[in-house]
């Protein structure tokens, strides 16, 4: 399944244009979505998840086109964890599970069953008869990436899935992703790296409305290549004034001072060596001005 997205853009009321004129194509498989804070992001999922109606350009799944007559059977496609998500606090897990399975048009035998094998994959099973008031932040996390799985969408639209969960669960939801992907589409989007650094092979950047960057992680990997150096140095006030100069992507208190990783678009004018990229330094390599 694949999702194609032209030209699109969303102005709200107040003026303020979320989505600016953007083109993106998410093909089958686990993609990536990432981008600061106020880029766009749930604006578009919401886009593609019919909520909310665009105002120019288009988006065809399966080339299926986004229009007022096809919404009904693409949201039959669709399964999505939005970033906030507050359930039904007085019913127990399986209650509202059972509730939101009917509501989407599961099949109940059916619908039981797909509860009991999430509920089982996301550790919930032995949480099943709390109710919703009484879990931990992680817990409903997960019972909402549960719902969004319910009907087994082709197309699933998750935001920020890892938010509240322990190392362990992360890791969980995270392989959970990538095995539900294997035969359908999954845009993950997240503030965490390290999460699609460890599922995705394809990503997309998103600032101020527009792509930066899709593509492989690898080609983003490749663009900051030879710009990400590591350095020491022994007194605070020294990394100090490297903070005022360079985007540093990390710092780290050693025995003798401390340890810096620059990104830089030329060779710092200080003793350093070159290292290796990672996905976070590429990010910050593509989304700042040098
Ligand atoms: N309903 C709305 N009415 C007006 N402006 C909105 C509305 N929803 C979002 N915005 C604005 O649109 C821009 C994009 O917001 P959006 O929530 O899509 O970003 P985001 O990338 O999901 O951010 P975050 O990572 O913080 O969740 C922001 O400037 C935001 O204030």
């Amino acid at each position: 399944m694949s999702i194609k997205i032209q030209d699109l853009t969303v102005t709200f009321k107040n003026g303020v244009t979320a989505v600016n004129h953007a083109d993106l194509l998410i093909p089958g498989g686990i993609y990536g979505l990432l981008g600061e804070n106020g880029a766009g992001k749930t604006t578009l999922m919401r886009v593609l998840t019919t909520v909310l109606k665009p105002t120019g350009g288009n988006v065809t799944i399966d080339g299926m086109l986004y229009s007022e007559g096809n919404y009904e059977k693409i949201q039959k496609k669709i399964g999505y964890l939005p970033q906030e998500i507050d359930l039904y606090p007085q019913l127990t897990v399986r209650e509202c599970l059972e509730y939101m399975g009917e509501l989407s048009g599961v099949e109940k035998t059916e619908c039981k069953k797909r509860i009991d094998k999430y509920l089982e994959k996301t550790s919930l099973a032995e949480h099943q008869k709390k109710k919703m008031r009484q879990l931990s932040g992680g817990m409903k996390r997960r019972v909402g990436l549960v719902q969004a799985l319910l009907n087994e969408p082709d197309f699933l639209i998750v935001d920020e899935p890892t938010t509240g969960l322990d190392p362990e669960e992360r890791i969980r939801i995270r392989n959970l992703l990538v095995d539900f992907a294997e035969d359908r589409t999954v845009l993950f989007s997240t503030h965490v790296v390290e999460d699609l650094a460890a599922t995705c092979n394809q990503l997309a950047v998103m600032k101020k409305g527009e792509f930066l960057f899709a593509g492989n992680v690898r080609d983003l990997l490749n663009a900051a290549k030879g710009h990400v150096w590591s350095c020491h140095v022994e007194e605070d006030w020294m990394a100090r004034k490297l903070e005022e100069k360079y985007h540093i992507s990390a710092k780290q208190y050693t025995d003798r001072g401390m340890q810096l990783r620059l990104i830089s678009e030329r060779r710092p004018g200080i003793e350093c060596e070159p290292c290796e990229a990672t996905l976070e330094d590429a990010y910050i390599y593509m989304t700042n001005e040098f």
